[in-house]
């Protein structure tokens, strides 16, 4: 079962951004051609069930069922889902040498910074220098072992291994713990890519991002220990909803729960790349919580975000801002990742991309989730690439068309503009999102204590963690969605394979730190 084919995209194109657009489109046609032999762009993704395993299953079998994708207990409910786009993943092709960079139109500070591989490659160097602890995490040695675990079911699989709902023995507490193959990664080239997963996952500690709880290996495989979020996925609580759209006002809420995610993200040094509602996960409460960093880029910067004081957009009102864009926003990179229909231009242009990549992703996000489209969809990827260099963003208007504000509609314009250096959030990142009149009633502080439009309807027993109750209703709530997800009170114990010291020189995962993080507010 392939759930989300990876493909390699070849440096494909020039890397001179002004390409004539016939020039450019012949590139396209090549650039097609590739990755038609080497990709579908939609693949199936199976619904899990509640079925436990059966309970005879040993530690061995066990985990050979998840390396080999043989659990017996999914539910063969075929739903589209779009793949993500990646370099170094795909099984036979090589890893990118130093990706075209066109430095024609850059500044003097940041071709240096380019010509410095520390800037964009994750080496050894940056892992090496990680720190994890902040005022609210405390990190330490791993403090559990597979065995501190039984499984409970199958929540989801990647392409790399799969994801459990475990429970700890001691506690009770219910996990989400990602199991991943160390034999897979390599074969497919995403080491670092799992490094950079779990680098971004230690660091972070927002109530919009998936906490990680704890990190360690064994012989065969990796494991991060997550938290549970109950209410699945986003995309599916979206395509369980007629025309799979939201009206305007929950749209707004999940774009500004959205904007405070990616500003986080930005703040601590990362760029998201891969926004899509596949990639958003619902917390009980129907908060969301953005998972899946694989295809992010940690970007080291030695200069720290700054406030501004002066009037630096349209909507700015004269109030300091933080500046979460020009610290970092000089360093660009150059993989060629993401989704398809939300692909930015400057990616598809390989002239290198910087964290206004997620502000376009947040336009098409905020278009799909009002129209159940998104914009520049074209018949193939051909067209679709096409669309993102040259299209201009189109509205719907027929008849029965979903009702959107203009306000909503020039917010998502201005996201969607193809030039990076003009597209909103590019003067002072979040900042300037926040400040949109499409936001003016979203009290940013206090987003996380409203309720949200969508309230996953948690079965008993199925509580993660925390619980969430009496918040302020969001506007438009949609009443509580079916959970997809049932749990059987009785429920096999499966031990999971034991933690197994590995020697250092012969294992590529040095860098996958085994810890434990313990975070503010935990009991
Ligand atoms: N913390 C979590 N709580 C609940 N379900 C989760 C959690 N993390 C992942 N899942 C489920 O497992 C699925 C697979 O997660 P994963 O992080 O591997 O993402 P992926 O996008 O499917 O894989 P890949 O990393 O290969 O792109 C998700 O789509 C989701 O359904």
């Amino acid at each position: 079962m392939m759930r989300k084919s990876e493909i390699r995209d070849k440096e494909s194109f020039s890397n001179d951004p002004r390409n004539s657009s016939s020039h450019l489109s012949d590139k396209l046609k090549n650039l097609f051609h590739f990755r038609r032999n080497r990709a579908v762009t939609v693949s199936t993704s199976y619904q899990n069930s509640s079925q436990p395993k059966s309970p005879e299953h040993s530690d061995e079998s066990y985990m050979e069922g998840i390396a080999n994708g043989s659990d017996s207990f999914l539910d063969q409910k075929p739903v589209l889902r779009r793949i993500s786009s990646a370099p170094d993943s795909h099984e036979g092709m090589e890893a990118p040498s130093k990706p075209p960079v066109n430095t024609s139109n850059m500044k003097k500070a940041q071709i240096k910074t380019l010509k410095n591989p520390a800037n964009y490659i994750f080496g050894p160097t940056e892992y090496s220098k990680r720190t994890y602890s902040g005022n609210s995490t405390k990190v330490s040695r791993v403090e559990v072992t597979p065995q501190s675990f039984e499984k409970v079911r199958l929540l989801g699989q990647g392409d790399v291994g799969k994801v459990y709902l475990v429970k700890q023995k001691s506690n009770n507490r219910l996990f989400a713990m990602k199991i991943l193959s160390k034999a897979e990664m390599i074969k497919r080239r995403k080491v670092q890519r799992v490094l950079a997963e779990q680098e971004i996952l230690t660091k972070s500690n927002h109530p919009f991002i998936v906490t990680l709880y704890h990190a360690f290996q064994s012989k065969d495989h990796l494991y991060l220990c997550m938290e549970y979020c109950a209410g699945g996925e986003f995309f599916r609580a979206l395509h369980s909803l007629p025309g799979h759209i939201l009206p305007e006002k929950s749209a707004c809420f999940y774009a500004a729960e959205v904007t405070l995610a990616l500003e986080y993200l930005h703040l601590m040094g990362f760029i998201y790349r891969d926004l899509k509602p596949e990639n958003i996960l619902l917390h009980q409460s129907g908060h969301i919580m953005l998972s899946d960093f694989d295809l992010s880029k940690p970007i080291s910067t030695e200069t720290h975000p700054r406030m501004l004081v002066t009037k630096h957009s349209t909507f700015s009102h004269d109030k300091p801002a933080l500046d979460t864009n020009s610290y970092f926003s000089v360093y660009r990179t150059n993989s060629f990742v993401g989704t398809e229909e939300y692909i930015a231009p400057e990616m598809i242009r390989s002239c290198g991309h910087t964290v206004a990549v997620d502000w376009w992703t947040l336009g098409i996000f905020l278009y799909e989730i009002l129209y159940g489209t998104t914009p520049f969809k074209g018949k193939n990827r051909h067209a679709t690439f096409s669309n993102i260099l040259y299209a201009d963003v189109n509205f719907p208007e027929y008849s029965a068309a979903p009702n959107v504000s203009s306000t909503c509609k020039n917010l998502i314009r201005r996201l969607l503009i193809k030039d990076e250096t003009k597209r909103y959030g590019s003067v002072a990142g979040a900042s300037d999102i926040k400040e949109h009149p499409f936001f003016r009633d979203i009290q940013w502080a206090l987003l996380r204590s409203m309720k949200p439009p969508i309230v996953p309807n948690i079965q008993e027993g199925m509580e993660a963690v925390s619980k969430t109750s009496g918040l302020p209703e969001a506007p438009d709530s949609i009443d509580h969605l079916n959970s997809q997800y049932l749990i059987s009170s009785n429920l096999p114990a499966v031990d999971m394979h034991s933690a197994t010291p590995i020697p250092e020189v012969e294992n590529p995962f040095t860098g996958f730190s085994s810890v434990t993080l313990h975070h503010a507010g935990d009991e």
